[in-house]
């Protein structure tokens, strides 16, 4: 398979735990995608904007002999697949599923930016990722992420 991602899910509107499984469930049928680790479920307070429910987020680690480009795309095909409702940017969504990390690549594109940008603020992303990849490292930052977290006060509403 060679190559390694990380991915970060969310869900904020109907079955989130049923929005979730099945992102996963899809991602698993696309041959070239291998799941081989995922992190606690998290429910988590929305941030970016706050006026909506709480998220479950969570992140899985795949191999892939997809560039990080086939990756998004099947990403966006299997939201769309399932019906990927977002009434506004920040708003609430029954499926996220972004890109936080492939192989330790720096990646910027105007469709694809690796480590996706906003992660090393986000605490729902960082605490489950560092639950499955304890010493990651972001590619151009020396100190390990979990250093990160400790500077993100009371784990930013993450249970
Ligand atoms: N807690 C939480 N807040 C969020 N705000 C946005 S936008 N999103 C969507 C992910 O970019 C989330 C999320 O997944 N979890």
């Amino acid at each position: 398979m060679g190559n390694i991602a990380y991915i970060g899910l969310g869900s904020n509107i109907e079955n989130r735990l049923e929005n979730l499984r099945e992102a996963i469930t899809a991602l698993s049928i696309v041959k070239e995608i291998n799941v081989v680790n995922s992190s606690s479920i998290y429910e988590t307070d929305p941030v970016g904007y706050e006026e909506q429910d709480q998220f479950l987020n969570m992140v899985i680690q795949v191999e892939t002999e997809l560039t990080p480009f086939e990756l998004i795309d099947a990403c966006l095909e299997i939201e769309k697949n399932l019906g990927r409702k977002r009434l506004f940017r920040w708003g609430p969504r029954n499926i996220d599923l972004d890109i936080l990390l492939y192989n330790h690549e720096n990646i910027e594109t105007d469709k694809l930016i690796i480590p996706h940008p906003r992660m090393h603020e986000r605490a729902f992303v960082l605490i489950p990722l560092l639950e499955i990849h304890p010493n990651v490292s972001l590619p151009e930052m020396e100190q390990p992420l979990q250093r990160l977290l400790e500077a993100i006060p009371d784990r930013k509403g993450v249970r």
